[in-house]
């Protein structure tokens, strides 16, 4: 889904994560208390699958799907977690021996404590960030972030020279439908229409709510003329898809649509411009149409 997570999975996770983060500091609080006082040595877990058990493990490791798995920093954190047990494991099983830890063993067990620590936090605020920078209604990304977002785009687009096509939708004769069904009929055709939209696009590329009815879809290594194709089929998916308002009213809907692919080494900005350009043609030429910007 190019979507961001909603907004209650969002808070959700925030919780989830302050919470692991809290577990696996009381671990480690356990460990050092062992290391430092001696205390707690036989009921401590230093087995093979320990970092399995551990609290960190026990959210990690779940059976149920992880709403982060294919995020890198998500990933990162299953190796930095057993290097850290393998670590701890070596300095119980020396102290269960009677031998005191070495100056590495210590600080390599405190160094990855900490980094684990520090990349759960680094998640976290991803999570938040994500949240900040989502539309309440629709779900899609909100403005906030969307330039920084497209010039990652672009620069992504040179180095793999494949071009980023941007698309401008603006629902057509918005304002008849909230004049006709009222404000409230309106938001959900904003949020039934962008649902659908999202269904159609692959996962990496993204939707931004760019304006009151109007959106912004980026989509990565994707030329013009194929971006059209894709659009084509929002449009006519669209046009037939039937919205549900409250109260069994069935409502259909069309929007209009400029394209034009990110130009290299200029502001994302004027690319921009290029699409409004091209679905100012589209709502010239009758509406419910695909533009595509082919140069002043
Ligand atoms: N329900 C609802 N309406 C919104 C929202 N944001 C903007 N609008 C309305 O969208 C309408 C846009 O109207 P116009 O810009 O005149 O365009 P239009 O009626 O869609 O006409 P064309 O774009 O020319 O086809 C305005 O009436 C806005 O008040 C929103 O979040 N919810």
């Amino acid at each position: 889904m190019p979507f961001p997570l909603d907004r209650e999975k969002t808070q959700k996770l925030t919780e989830e994560l302050e919470n692991v983060i809290a577990a696996h500091l009381g671990w480690f609080k356990q460990f050092s208390r062992l290391v430092a006082c001696g205390v707690g040595i036989e009921e401590f877990q230093a087995c093979d699958d320990a970092y399995l058990k551990s609290p960190f493990g026990q959210w990690y490791y779940r059976d149920s799907p992880h709403p982060l798995t294919g995020h890198p920093p998500f990933q990162d954190m299953a190796e930095i977690q057993q290097a850290l047990h393998a670590h701890a494991r070596e300095v119980v099983d020396g102290l269960r021996a009677g031998r005191r830890p070495s100056v590495e063993q210590h600080d390599a067990c405190v160094d990855l404590a900490l980094k684990l620590n520090n990349k759960l936090r680094h998640l976290q605020l991803d999570v938040i960030g994500d949240l900040l920078t989502t539309d309440p209604l629709t779900g899609c990304y909100s403005r906030r972030g969307m330039i920084n977002r497209l010039q990652a785009e672009q620069e992504r687009a040179q180095r793999i020279e494949r071009p980023c096509s941007l698309c401008l939708i603006d629902f057509d004769h918005f304002k008849r439908i909230n004049d006709q069904y009222g404000h409230p009929a309106g938001d959900t055709v904003l949020k039934q229409g962008m649902r659908f939209v999202g269904g159609v696009l692959r996962k990496y590329d993204m939707v931004f709510r760019y304006g009151g009815e109007e959106f912004l879809l980026c989509l990565p290594a994707t030329p013009a003329d194929d971006a059209a194709q894709v659009i084509e089929r929002i449009r006519s998916g669209l046009e037939k898809m039937p919205i549900m308002l409250p109260g069994r009213h069935r409502l259909h809907v069309t929007a209009s649509f400029g394209i034009a692919e990110v130009a290299d080494g200029q502001p994302v900005e004027d690319s921009i411009a290029r699409a409004d350009t091209a679905l100012l043609t589209a709502k010239h030429n009758g509406r419910n149409r695909v533009e595509i910007w082919r140069g002043d």
